[in-house]
């Protein structure tokens, strides 16, 4: 237990780290809207923050946490904590009855009456009360006069924005009920199957959940159990949506532009969501987009729709591919992997890297795009945060962690610390050569080949070329 000048040194500490981070978060607001008056381009809206207001966010983030399990009595908080997965229904539901669309007319001052809300979105008045104020009191939604609710900035994200109604929802809230029987089952916990997730037991299917999706679309519900699905085209477009959410810091961050005219092949690209954003910045750069047969010829039409000078050019081509069998493009000089390891329990994932590492030069690299997972002791890939804060910034990485959890409910699977990344890699005969930090949610590990493993013949080189 901490003594009493312990606490109120780590208090301390964290209100200084707040004082500063304000000062930076309020220099950045002053700068954008200088910037913003004077016509220039906005720092606030180019969605990369700055190297200083990206730290000070994730201080501050992470400063906010400890305050609050600092101060906060711990009953309650775990009360809180043991309880959240409610506010997240309150959101699903106001997602899915399109609450911030319609409000996103209201007069902010004013609002709209429950009465009126309730007649329009179609649920009973006490109830969306309920949902309201719940959702108001972390500042999704605001009451703005008594039972009057308007829009707040976060709240404002979702109005006529599909990002989120398309993407993350069903499966992973679904199946999470099950979670915690499913890893406390003495039959199931120490599976490292893919087949073996709470998706899996709460679907009734031995299917990943790629393939299932992709079957019960074409079999209808009579042959699959009638819960919730999302169709196969509606994740294509989430992924493209979340991937241009949530890939701005990668493009910043790592730098594609030295990459010239070499080949990036988007192994499990899904519609090329990443190769398509790439294409657009970086003019010079070629791609093959491999997936299931399925996705690729969507990703044909939605090339030909969104960017159909790439085809023309010859820039991109389209390739179904098992990434599970023998890789065909050869001798590539990038292959990207962008939230494809994530889904894969480890020994799948060196059965991918493995293919990878047959068909790579001595000086091809790859590329893998996903969260990475930041100890709370800190990791030598990694930036530390300032203390007292924990050493990955603490609260700042919930959704780091929270995307983790959502890997282990639909595929037994998980996102990764660099020293877990390093250690498949490894086994599949390469090394982590970098993470490149990005100022977001994803950052990009580089590996290469290690041709010093035992795992691969020294010197071994694939047999044909691209
Ligand atoms: C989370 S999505 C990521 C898609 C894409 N990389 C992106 O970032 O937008 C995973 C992708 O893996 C594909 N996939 C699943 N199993 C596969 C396999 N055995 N071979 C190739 N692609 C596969 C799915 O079809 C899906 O498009």
């Amino acid at each position: 237990m901490a003594s009493v000048a312990e606490k109120v040194q780590k208090l301390r500490a964290l209100v200084s780290l707040l004082q500063d981070a304000s000062e930076t978060i309020i220099a950045d607001w002053r700068a954008d809207s200088a910037a913003t008056d004077s016509g220039k381009d906005s720092v606030w809206n180019s969605s990369v923050p700055s190297p200083a207001l990206y730290e000070a966010r994730r201080v501050a983030l992470g400063a906010c946490g400890m305050y609050i399990d600092l101060v906060q009595d711990s009953a309650t908080r775990l009360t809180e904590v043991a309880s959240s997965y409610l506010p997240a229904r309150a959101l699903h539901i106001a997602v899915r009855a399109k609450i911030a669309d319609f409000l996103a007319s209201a007069d902010q001052n004013e609002g709209i009456h429950i009465a009126v809300l309730s007649r329009e979105v179609g649920i009973g008045e006490q109830k969306l009360l309920q949902i309201l104020r719940c959702l108001a009191c972390i500042h999704i939604f605001a009451e703005v006069q008594h039972n009057r609710f308007a829009n707040t900035p976060t709240s404002m994200r979702i109005a006529n924005d599909d990002l989120i109604r398309l993407h993350r929802t069903t499966e992973a809230n679904v199946a999470a009920v099950n979670l915690p029987d499913v890893v406390l089952d003495p039959g199931k916990t120490f599976s490292t199957s893919i087949r073996d997730s709470a998706f899996n037991v709460t679907y009734g299917t031995d299917k990943p959940l790629f393939e299932y999706v992709e079957y019960a679309e074409e079999h209808g519900k009579d042959s699959t159990t009638s819960l919730p699905f999302t169709p196969p085209n509606v994740w294509a477009k989430g992924m493209v949506a979340s991937g241009q959410l949530e890939s701005v810091p990668i493009f910043a961050d790592y730098p594609w532009g030295d990459l010239g005219k070499r080949v990036i092949v988007d192994v499990g690209g899904g519609i090329g969501g990443l190769s398509l954003q790439l294409a657009m910045r970086f003019p010079k750069l070629q791609f093959v987009v491999q997936d299931r047969p399925q996705m690729i010829q969507q990703a044909r039409e939605a090339w030909e729709k969104d960017f159909p000078v790439a085809l023309e050019e010859e820039r991109v081509q389209f390739m179904a591919h098992d990434f599970f069998t023998e890789q065909t493009v050869r001798e590539a000089d990038v292959y990207v992997l962008r939230q494809i390891l994530h889904d894969w329990p480890d020994d799948d994932c060196i059965t991918i890297l493995g293919h990878l590492r047959q068909a790579m030069r001595r000086d091809s690299c790859i590329l893998v795009v996903d969260i990475i997972i930041h100890p709370s002791v800190g990791s030598s890939c990694l930036k530390d945060a300032p203390p007292p804060l924990l050493r990955n910034y603490g609260s700042a990485q919930l959704v780091g962690s929270t995307r983790d959890l959502a890997m282990l409910t639909l595929f037994n699977a998980c996102e990764r610390t660099p020293e877990h990344l390093s250690t498949l890699a490894m086994a599949a005969g390469l090394r982590l050569e970098k993470v490149w930090e990005c100022r977001g949610m994803n950052h990009v590990t580089e590996l290469r080949r290690d041709d010093t493993s035992p795992t691969f013949e020294a010197g071994s080189e694939p047999a044909s070329s691209l």
